[in-house]
């Protein structure tokens, strides 16, 4: 117990505010806990009111209150674009908790994703942003200050303290998770008219959705409503995942006039499919196209990229997107940390690589965070096998990774929550998407029963589409809470 107290300052004890109440009657069983949900109140209109604040507002102070902290905001002049500072850091956010006031910049705000899209701003001439209009009023639970009519609003947000570590084996998704909770993941889209100004204009993704319709298509599709005969040049500042599969539901016929540079590359693409095979000097000259295609691709990743214009635009980007996404990211060697929102908590969470030979930095980082979040691939039986020798290893049980005795207690209470990602492609590959099922291949019940009532939980989501990774990362926020008042 006393490890476990030591790891845990006053602040971080405690309660969680915006979590509703679980349904009554929940035991801590490993297989209640598999089988429990619980709902995480309504704080989309929070998360989107933080993400209007960053649009307007420049100048911000936090302020807390009982693990609430409350922002405000100070309007922005038009002509003065944000000042850029990094995401409050650990020890900031650990003196928020403590009631300190802290002056952040509006980057703070303007990177929590969320779902606006940019409904209530125009463009100036000039290329600047105009904000005016409404408070950004989208929802009646709002958090609203007295100042709110003259100054807009206050918006709140839930520091949760600790780290979540993410492990899992090589291309289970961890990055790509992370990623889409990531406050830093941000998009630049330029805008094009056809007259040849360019026009910088920064967009979120909204990493709050249960479910991500092709975010920059959403976005892209309001824009272009308000100005059809627009073109636009979205330029992927940071992240690996464009767009998802589906098509945002716009509707509609693609038209094809405008993607013109788009266009000729996918027919290059195709081109070459077509004459795969043909004789041995096609095939070499594929092969150089291929090369190109490669070159091609990687220069797309940090070259602006020419979308097409025509409303609806959802499935005209997808289909530009399919080409460039493709090859697949390089796995990562080393551990990273990242600030996450989700539904208005945020949280660091530390991607790990999966690879064998970077699996150390799991163990590194154990005694050090308050969650471990295992991420597996659920679409892949043979991964989930080798997912289940690492259950084990995280167990410490039976041969598992050997770390201090004094820090061994408080590693054992560490809730772990388990991600069976790509449930998306396990529904195709006949793989496990049975969360029970999932357990038990993983042997869950086996190595992470423990005498300190260890909390564990199987979830099956899918990173792609965001779907069910906001509810199990609440689950791994509310344990850890949990853990951390037992142990004070
Ligand atoms: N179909 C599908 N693919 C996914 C999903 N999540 C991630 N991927 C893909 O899986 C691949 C690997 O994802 P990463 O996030 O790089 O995997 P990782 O676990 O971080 O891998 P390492 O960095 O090597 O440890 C990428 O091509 C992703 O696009 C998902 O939910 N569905």
């Amino acid at each position: 117990m006393g490890g476990a107290a030591s790891k845990f300052d006053a602040a971080e004890t405690a309660d969680p505010p915006s979590f509703s109440e679980r349904s009554s009657g929940r035991s801590n069983s490993p297989e209640h806990s598999m089988s429990g949900r619980f709902n995480a109140g309504n704080p989309t209109s929070m998360t989107t009111s933080l993400h209007e604040a960053s649009r307007r507002f420049q100048a911000i102070t936090v302020t807390s209150n009982d693990g609430k902290i409350t922002i405000s905001h100070k309007p922005m002049s038009a002509s003065k674009s944000p000042v850029k500072q990094p995401f409050q850091s650990a020890s900031n956010r650990a003196k928020t908790m403590m009631g300190e006031k802290l002056n952040l910049s509006a980057s703070l705000l303007k990177n929590i994703p969320t779902g606006g899209h940019g409904q209530d701003h125009k463009i100036s001439p000039d290329g600047s942003r105009e904000y005016g209009g409404s408070n950004g009023s989208n929802g009646s639970d709002r958090a609203e200050s007295p100042s709110a009519a003259k100054d807009g609003f206050n918006a709140e947000v839930t520091a949760v303290p600790g780290k979540f570590l993410f492990v899992g084996l090589s291309n289970s998704g961890k990055t790509t998770l992370i990623e889409l909770m990531s406050t830093s993941r941000k998009f630049q889209v330029h805008e094009t008219p056809s007259k040849g100004i360019e026009r910088n204009i920064d967009f979120m993704l909204p990493g709050e959705h249960e479910k991500v319709h092709d975010p920059i298509s959403v976005m892209m599709s309001t824009e272009m409503k308000k100005s059809p005969s627009r073109k636009f040049v979205v330029n992927k500042t940071k992240g690996r995942k464009l767009f998802g599969d589906e098509d945002a539901g716009e509707g509609g016929e693609e038209k094809k006039e405008d993607t013109d540079i788009d266009t000729g590359k996918l027919d290059k693409v195709d081109k070459v499919d077509d004459e795969e095979g043909e004789n041995h000097q096609q095939e070499q000259q594929e092969d150089d196209t291929n090369a190109e295609e490669l070159e091609d691709a990687e220069e797309r990743k940090s070259s602006p990229t020419l979308l097409s214009t025509p409303p609806p635009v959802s499935r005209a980007l997808s289909t530009v997107a399919s080409a460039f996404v493709l090859p697949l990211p390089p796995p990562s060697t080393c551990t990273t940390t990242h600030q996450c929102v989700i539904r208005g908590h945020a949280f660091t969470a530390l991607d790990t690589p999966g690879r064998p030979a970077f699996r150390h930095t799991w163990y590194e980082n154990l005694s050090a965070v308050c969650c471990i979040i295992m991420v597996v691939d659920c679409s892949d039986w043979s991964s989930l096998i080798l997912a289940a020798e690492q259950v084990r290893r995280l167990s410490g049980k039976e041969g598992g990774f050997k770390v201090d005795k004094d820090k061994q207690l408080a590693i054992d209470r560490l809730p772990v929550l388990v991600l069976g990602n790509k449930k998306d492609l396990a529904r195709k590959t006949e793989g496990i998407y049975d969360e029970r099922k999932l357990a038990e291949v993983l042997q869950m019940d086996k190595w992470l029963r423990n005498e300190h009532g260890r909390m564990w939980t199987v979830r099956v989501v899918s990173a792609m589409d965001m779907e069910g990774v906001a509810d199990s990362l609440l689950w791994g926020i509310e344990e850890r809470w949990k853990v951390s008042k037992g142990a004070s």
